[in-house]
């Protein structure tokens, strides 16, 4: 399992190793001791989420309120996506800044999202599922999004796709209008609850 931090402080993502025989492969794509290791806490498992996408639909970018929030520990069983994440905590040195990782069901990566980053992906191809691993059940009073299409984030859909949104994802907020409605949570907040970790 490879560990690499991406250019938001605090996710990750694992590259395990697939072992590939007659019968077919095998992967870990969550192993619990190479979490703590490179998190500093061990993974709370509260729910685990399931969904399919065809090619072209944008999830997200969604998050919960914080704190607890809601992170989340993703991989790609079937099909391939852009994952992307974007600092949406107040007052956080990333504050508007996004990363991406590419997950497929050849590699199964994953990426973990702490509580307080923005979450979401792109399909590339028909039948593309997500699996998470998510530290809280469902709380859909305390889910929020803002919008994928925001310009000033310019978020790396690809060009050659049309983005198939939800109703709710294609009326979210801006970042900004969403920071100005004080929907988003605040690096303090966020700090203090990884520290109760
Ligand atoms: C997320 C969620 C949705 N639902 C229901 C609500 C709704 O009727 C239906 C679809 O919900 P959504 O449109 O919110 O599903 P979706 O857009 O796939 O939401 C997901 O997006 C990605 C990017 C994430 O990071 C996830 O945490 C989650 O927010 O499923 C649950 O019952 N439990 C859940 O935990």
């Amino acid at each position: 399992m490879q560990v690499r931090e991406l250019s938001i402080a605090g996710v990750f993502e694992f590259s395990p190793q697939s072992f590939e025989d007659n019968r077919g492969l095998f992967s870990a794509p969550f192993q619990g001791d190479m979490f703590e290791k490179a998190v500093g806490h061990a993974l709370r498992v509260g729910q685990t989420n399931h969904s399919v996408s065809r090619r072209g639909v944008i999830r997200g970018i969604h998050f919960a309120d914080t704190p607890p929030g809601q992170a989340k520990y993703v991989y790609c069983p079937r099909g391939s996506m852009l994952d992307v994440v974007v600092d949406i905590r107040v007052g956080s040195p990333t504050f508007g800044q996004w990363d991406s990782a590419f997950l497929d069901a050849k590699s199964y990566r994953a990426l973990y999202v702490p509580e307080g980053i923005g979450h979401g992906f792109v399909a590339l191809e028909d039948d593309t599922a997500m699996s998470y691993l998510c530290s809280t059940g469902y709380n859909p009073g305390r889910e929020h999004g803002i919008t994928p299409l925001d310009p000033a984030l310019n978020l790396p859909w690809p060009a050659n796709i049309e983005p198939i949104l939800s109703e709710k994802d294609a009326k979210a907020p801006t970042l900004a209008e969403a920071q100005t409605a004080g929907l988003l949570p605040t690096y303090e907040a966020c700090l203090e609850h990884y520290r109760s970790l």
